[in-house]
Order: structure tokens, then sequence, then C-alpha cells
């Protein structure tokens, strides 16, 4: 028989998840699904969507690991149903930009989609962790949380931005300048998930001496790597793949740390402490994820002259997209 303490650290031991994706018959939301279902920690996997969603559990429902997949529509209460009882809800619901459209100008139609399913969390999930992938982030995060207050249910440690997109485009675009092994590369990215809020904090990584014209095309191609997609895919949505592979790896390691599992540590968007007395009410920087959810903040540590100037650029519109959404809720 296994000794408590092999049992602990036992690989094979696989603690029992539900999960929740919102928005799960989208671009996003089928590879997402995808994914978690080949996550062993997942042993119930529950796919909402206002369309699709049975036909994608059903599909996924052939794959032979651990997880029970069930498909939900707005009809016989299944949204609440998808919700009951869950661990994690992942939120990928809503509608992507075209060439041409910032992530702000989303806000018109996802403020309100975001709005309605935090509605739902908070009173059929009040426990859950919830991650926010539906744009714009530095706005969606702050409605969220300003329904779940309204409700008298909000835990700010369980309420994640999904920035990590930005953080693995980091490995990778630096990764083809500096000619290494992406999976190699680590860089935290900081600040928020839009253009000039997201910084890659380039002087933190052994890379800091590359020269200047290439470390400012690379944190160039880092904040707007988004809109290379959108281009690509010409009116056909924004990245879907990559933030699938993005999301799953986040809600992986939310679930690591729900788990027990020791250092897990991953940027996200969360409610922060760190820049809260100049009215930033959220952040993105290392978070260290815990049993009950974000258990520490790091501070985002020494940075660079340039890095102060991106920061203080990057605070100025943050503030703003964190008050839109705030407002958007409270001034209904
Ligand atoms: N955080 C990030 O890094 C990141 C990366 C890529 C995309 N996004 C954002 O994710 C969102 C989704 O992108 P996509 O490409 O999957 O879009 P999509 O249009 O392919 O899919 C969105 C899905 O949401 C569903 N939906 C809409 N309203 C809903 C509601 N009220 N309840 C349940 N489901 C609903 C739609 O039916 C659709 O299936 C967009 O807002 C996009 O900008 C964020
Ligand atoms: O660019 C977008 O609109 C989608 C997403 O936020 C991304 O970074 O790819």
């Amino acid at each position: 028989m296994l000794s408590a303490a092999k049992r602990c650290f036992s690989t094979s031991r696989v603690s029992p998840y539900k999960v929740t994706v919102l928005g799960a018959g989208g671009g996003i939301g089928q590879p997402l699904s995808l994914l978690l279902k080949l996550n062993h920690k997942v042993t119930d996997l529950r796919l909402y969507d206002l369309k699709g969603a049975p036909g994608v559990a059903a599909d996924l429902s052939h794959i032979p690991t651990n997880s029970l997949v069930k498909g939900f529509t707005p009809d016989n209460s299944g949204l609440k149903e998808a919700l009951t009882n869950t661990d994690v809800v992942l939120i990928p619901a809503g509608v992507p930009r075209k060439p041409g459209m910032t992530r702000d100008d989303l806000f018109a139609i996802n403020a309100s989609i975001v709005r309605d399913l935090a509605t739902a969390c908070a009173e059929n999930a009040p426990n859950a962790a919830i991650l926010v992938i539906s744009n714009p982030v530095n706005s969606t995060v702050p409605i969220v949380a300003q329904v779940l207050k309204n409700k008298g249910v909000y835990n700010p440690k369980k309420l994640f931005g999904v920035t990590t997109l930005d953080v693995i485009r980091a490995s990778r675009f630096i990764s083809e300048v500096a000619h290494t092994n992406p999976t190699q590369e680590r860089v935290t990215v900081v600040g928020g998930h839009s253009g000039i809020t997201i910084i890659p904090l380039l002087s933190q990584t052994k890379h800091s001496t590359m020269d200047e014209a290439s470390k400012e095309a690379l944190i160039h191609r880092i904040q707007f790597g988004g809109d290379e997609v959108v281009k690509a895919k010409n009116g056909a949505g924004s990245a879907t793949l990559s933030m699938a592979q993005a999301g799953a790896k986040f809600a992986n390691s939310v679930l690591q740390g729900l788990d027990g599992e020791a250092d897990v540590i991953e940027p996200s968007f969360v409610d922060s402490p760190l820049y809260k007395s100049e009215g930033i009410e959220f952040f993105a920087s290392p978070v260290k994820l815990g049993p009950h959810g974000v258990e520490k903040i790091y501070s985002i540590g020494q940075i660079s002259s340039e890095e102060e100037e991106l920061l203080a650029k990057c605070k100025e519109t943050l503030k703003t997209n964190i008050q839109k959404g705030e407002k958007f809720v409270t001034e209904a």
C-alpha cells in the first residue's frame, strides 16, 4: 500500500474536477473543449453555447479519457445545469474582431454577453474559479467582478483574465529573433490584454542585451500579435487555436493550484494590489495559484527605463478600460 507521502506525490493520483465552458461551440470553444477533454484532471466537462454545444459534446465524448462530457443549450435551464457545482468556468463567449477593429470595439456586444453569463455564475456557481477569455479582457474582467459584487459573492482570488496567449506568443516570437528553442523561453508579460497595455519584460530575459531596433520590433509584435491573426483570417475571426492552447494551459495551472500542487505560477489579469493606489484595480502580473485560487500576487520586479515608459502608458489606458467595465454594471 502507498504511504501517505507517496500517495500525496504520486503522479497517477487524479483529483476529479468539474469544468464548464461557456461559448463552447465557437472558434475557441471547440478546440479548448478538446484540450480539456484530454486533461486527466477534468472528469466532468460541461459545454454550453447558444447553439452547437450538444454536437461538440457528442463528438468529444467518443475520446477515451476519464471525463464525462455533456452539452447544454439555453433550453430547459441548460445554463443553470452547466454551472451548478462546477469548479472552474471558462468564458470564451462573444464576438471576435474583424480587420480594422480594436478589442474595445467589441465592448458594445460582448459586455452584455459577459454580464449575463457572470450573473448566471453568481447564481449557480458562486465558488467556482472564473477564467475570462472574451474581449476586451481589460473591461470584461471588471464587469464580472462588479456583477459578483452586486450579488454579494465576489471572491477576488477566483477571478482571472486569461492573458496566457500573450505569454506563449512572447516565447515563440523571442525564439524566432534569438534562434532558440521556444519551449525553453520564458517571458514575463504584465499589464493587460490589448495593444500597448501588453508589456513583455524583455529586460528580465537572457536576451536583455538584444539591439534596440530588434527589441522594439519584438515588443511591438508581442503587443499586436493578435492583429496578425485577425488580418490573416480576413474577416473570419481572430486567434482561436493558439488561444485554445493558451486557455487550456492556464486552466490546467488553475486546476494544479486547486489540487494543491506547489509553485504553480502564471501571469494573469487579476484584482491586484500592485497599482490600486493609482486607481488601477486589475493588473496582470505573475500569480501563484493555490487551493483557494490566487495565493500570491508578485510585483513586476526590476524593469528597464524603457519598460517604465511602457508601464506609464499602459496604466493610463488600463485605468480607462477598467472603469468602462465597472461603470457598465454600476450605471446600468
Ligand atoms: N483573451 C484572449 O487572449 C483572447 C484570444 C482570442 C480571442 N478572444 C476573444 O474570445 C471571444 C470568442 O472568440 P471566438 O473566436 O471563439 O468567437 P466565435 O464567434 O467563433 O465563438 C463565440 C461563441 O460564443 C457563443 N456565444 C455568444 N453569446 C453567447 C452567450 N450569451 N452564451 C453562450 N455562448 C454565447 C457563440 O454562439 C459562439 O459559438 C472573442 O471575444 C475574442 O475576441 C480572446
Ligand atoms: O486579437 C484579438 O482580437 C483576439 C485576441 O485578443 C488575441 O490576442 O489574439
